[in-house]
């Protein structure tokens, strides 16, 4: 069996578990710690996201999801195997507004965090002497009841800083997303890597778009150069001989230029589909 550790609960939570069901995994059923999955042969374990690079650097579960924020801040040996395209953050220094804050002010300073080695490590490369007061959340709070002068925390929108009078400044300590680990310096198993190949098909997926028009044949040659393919688009006639079909992915975030395009270059009957997962 390979032992996969899923995040249980917080923002990566249900984007894994959807992820995974849609790799054709069996899907967690109410609460539940584990999940037998007898048909692929592999144990899911759903863990805080923050334990989960702790249990995969010691080598006693094969693969997690967690954030790479809380993978670096861990300090566990773990690797990146795949970045999965949701849990999007980036975790940065923030401090009252007003002022023009910069690292290099945080000399001397408490910087309070739920990431302390994370934040070390970023003051120790600006060569920054600083006190890192460690809380478990709601930051944010941290300064206006004088527990810290400036903090170092997840950053998604910016609203819960602006909610608290706090600016954000420096450049991104981390940019994160989850992402899957492995124990750092191993070989991927047979399995491991096959778990990897399903969920990257999934990745992979979520970022295109299958694209299906009709094309008078001699706008082909244009058509094709809007959307190439991945290979080459596929072409296929159709019973009237001046048209032919053409079926190509692209990029999701592009499809509504694209579709344009090709309305304008006479393309008809423009379809864009989602696709599921695919193998590349
Ligand atoms: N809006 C967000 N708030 C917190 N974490 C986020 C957010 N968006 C993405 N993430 C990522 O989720 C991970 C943190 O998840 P974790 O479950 O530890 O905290 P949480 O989502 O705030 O849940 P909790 O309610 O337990 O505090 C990090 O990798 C972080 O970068
Ligand atoms: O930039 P934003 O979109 O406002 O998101 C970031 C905020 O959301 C998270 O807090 P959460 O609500 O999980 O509470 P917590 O601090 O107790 O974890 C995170 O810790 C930030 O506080
Ligand atoms: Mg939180």
């Amino acid at each position: 069996m390979l032992r996969v550790a899923v995040p249980n609960k917080g923002a990566l939570a249900e984007p894994a578990s959807e992820m995974l069901g849609e790799a054709g995994y069996r899907r967690r059923h109410d609460r539940d710690l584990t999940v037998l999955d007898h048909a692929n042969e592999v144990e899911f374990f759903f863990l805080r996201p923050k334990d989960i690079p702790i249990y995969v650097g010691n080598g006693e579960l094969d693969l997690g999801i967690t954030g790479r924020d809380l993978a670096i801040d861990s300090g566990a040996d773990v690797e990146e195997t795949l970045a999965l395209g949701f849990g999007a953050s980036t975790f940065r220094y923030a401090g009252p507004a007003g002022a023009d804050w910069k690292p290099a002010d945080l000399a001397g300073r408490r910087v309070a965090t739920s990431f302390p080695n994370l934040v070390r490590e970023d003051l120790r490369k600006h060569g920054v002497e600083a006190r890192v007061i460690r809380l478990d959340g709601a930051v944010e709070i941290s300064v206006q009841l004088g527990v810290a002068d400036a903090i170092a925390d997840v950053v998604e929108t910016g609203r819960s800083l602006r909610q608290h009078n706090l600016v954000p400044f420096g450049d991104p300590i981390c940019v994160s997303e989850a992402v899957l680990v492995q124990r750092g310096g191993i070989e991927a198993s047979k399995r491991q890597s096959q778990l990897t190949a399903r969920l990257r098909g999934v990745v992979f997926a979520q970022q295109y778009m299958m694209l299906d028009y009709d094309c008078p044949r001699e706008l082909l040659e244009r058509a094709i150069a809007i959307t190439p393919g991945l290979e080459s688009p596929t072409v296929a006639p159709l019973a009237d001989e001046d048209w032919v079909a053409v079926r190509a992915m692209v990029p999701r975030k592009e499809v509504n230029r694209i579709m344009d395009e090709l309305a304008d270059a006479g393309a008809k009957a423009i379809l864009a589909s989602d696709i599921r997962s695919c193998r590349l």
